[in-house]
């Protein structure tokens, strides 16, 4: 009898703790935002979301307003949308809500690296040394070498009128930008001697190109690798690239960046095993790679759609050059250019963060682990719930917000900048907003790359416009909606 009741009780603790996994018991309180579980029992919404997350959140957003949770495969996620509390948010102590629970899971399951506390720390240490200030300096300058090897080697020294090439955009810019940022972050071949620089710059064309190839076939995988969704047999490709990077970018290089290397040693003095270190080293790859090709692309392809953002760029990027007597001459030797003549381009600036905001998407979470509270710019105060996750897409609230950024769906080259070259400010309901576009998050997980990366697109479309005539080769053909996956393929 006794055993029965063991049973029993047993078996119904082990059903309500299985009813409570699937969220049947939680009920919004009082203080709490909105709370919509959809209708499949812990899965909850993460079909929708994962179909499309903004059409998802544009939904969910007319149904509850600025702020609700929402279950998403197991866990609740309460949507922030009101800009006029990011700030709160971002600035919340670590002890609240802390960004790298959610970050360190995604990394282990994607790139199969293995966090250490260290980590965060490691990177801002290497990325403010490096990426920022005179090493950004340092780094512009042979990013602008390694562009120029991949760009120029072909164009003959010739007056000769040369036949036009044609290309995929989005090949052509994610290929360039790709090799440049990844000869100039990791390395290049090693070379013995003078006599031996042009083999070795063969040598890191053909290598970063093969490099690029496999990178390509990893980012295509890597939305249904992120939500743990792929078939069998691409995910044996996904492991066969993994090992692939792992042995690449363990391989000698010479000129290797102070950010890699340094970063290298950190790891190494806190006793991360070497092939952790490659894990790790892969990781940084994608970070630093999987989007500033694509932006490069928009970029030049919003350009190309709009003859007269094209006409103002172009005689912005002219003029910068004339003053630093820079010329593009049949025959004449590479043109420098160098971190003042980038910081000198406010037109080209404003095309940038006007490319970034509608093309960056990404979703900001924090885990939040204490009870929060969070007021909204209406004066009403929530509770965010221990245990959640919170998350801001500022993608729709704030870029492609029409309160914000009028007509938000199409490209104003100069809608960040006054006509004097100072930068715009920008309100929502008559109050100045700090957050009004996001690409590279904010506060302690802002991206620590984003100076580097602005510099290696800015070199790029220099490069572009002043060595190239280019031309759609069907001028009519509209720009595709942006694929949710983020990249054309
Ligand atoms: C257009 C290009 C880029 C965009 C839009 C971009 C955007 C972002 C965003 C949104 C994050 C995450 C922020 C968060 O979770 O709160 C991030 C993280 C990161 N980015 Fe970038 N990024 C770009 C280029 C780069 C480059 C060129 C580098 C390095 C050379 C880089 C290195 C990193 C690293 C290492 C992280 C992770 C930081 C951490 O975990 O602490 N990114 N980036």
């Amino acid at each position: 009898m006794a055993l029965w009741a063991i049973l029993l009780c047993t078996l119904i603790a082990s059903l309500l703790g299985g009813l409570y996994l699937l969220g049947v018991f939680r009920r919004r309180r009082p203080d709490e935002p909105p709370l919509d579980k959809g209708t499949i029992p812990w899965l909850g919404y993460v079909l929708d979301f994962r179909k499309d997350s903004a059409e998802f959140l544009k939904r969910m957003q007319r149904k509850h307003g600025d702020i609700f949770t929402v279950l998403i495969g197991g866990y609740y996620f309460t949507f922030v949308m009101d800009p006029f509390c990011f700030g709160a948010i971002m600035k919340e102590s670590r002890s609240k809500l802390d960004f790298r629970t959610f970050a360190y899971k995604l990394v282990l399951q994607v790139f199969g690296y293995k966090p250490i506390e260290a980590n965060h720390s490691i990177i801002h240490s290497a990325s403010i040394k490096h990426l920022m200030g005179d090493g950004l300096t340092v780094i512009t300058q042979s990013t602008l070498k390694n562009f120029q090897k991949l760009m120029l080697f072909s164009l003959s020294p010739g007056e000769e009128k040369r036949a036009w090439q044609e290309d995929n955009l989005f090949h052509y810019c994610y290929n360039i930008v790709f090799r440049a940022g990844y000869l100039s972050l990791y390395g290049t071949e090693p070379h013995q001697g003078a006599d031996d620089t042009e083999k070795a710059n063969e040598q890191d064309r053909i290598h970063s190109n093969q490099l690029f190839h496999e990178f390509r076939k990893y980012d295509r995988l890597f939305p249904r690798l992120a939500y743990s969704v792929l078939p069998p047999k691409d995910k044996m490709e996904a492991e066969r690239l993994k090992r692939f990077f792992w042995s690449m970018l363990s391989m000698k290089k010479d000129n290797i960046s102070g950010w890699i290397s340094d970063q290298y040693q950190l790891m190494a003095e806190n006793g991360v095993p070497k092939y952790m270190q490659e894990r790790f080293m892969f990781m940084l790859l994608w970070a630093s790679q999987g989007n500033t090709g694509p932006t490069a692309f928009w970029l030049l392809l919003y350009l190309m759609k709009h003859p007269e953002a094209m006409k103002a760029v172009r005689d912005e990027v002219a003029k910068v050059l004339r003053e630093h007597g820079q010329e593009v001459k049949p025959g004449s030797p590479p043109i420098d250019i160098t971190r003042e003549m980038l910081n000198q381009t406010p037109l080209l600036d404003s095309a940038l963060e006007e490319t970034l905001r509608l093309v960056a998407a990404p979703i900001l979470i924090r885990a939040v682990l204490q009870d929060t509270r969070l007021k909204t710019s209406s004066g009403t105060e929530y509770t965010l719930r221990k245990g959640d996750r919170v998350a801001l897409f500022p993608h729709i609230s704030v870029q492609m917000n029409p309160e914000i950024h009028p007509k938000p769906n199409e490209f104003k080259y100069d809608r960040f900048v006054n006509p004097d070259g100072t930068k715009k400010v920008f309100y929502k309901n008559g109050k100045r907003l700090k957050y009004f576009n996001m690409p590279w998050g904010s506060g302690v997980s802002i991206c620590p790359g984003r100076f580097f990366a602005v510099a290696e697109m800015k070199l790029f479309v220099f490069l572009m416009l002043s060595h190239y005539d280019l031309e759609l080769v069907n001028k009519e053909e509209e720009i595709p909606g942006i694929p949710a996956g983020g990249n054309p393929n």
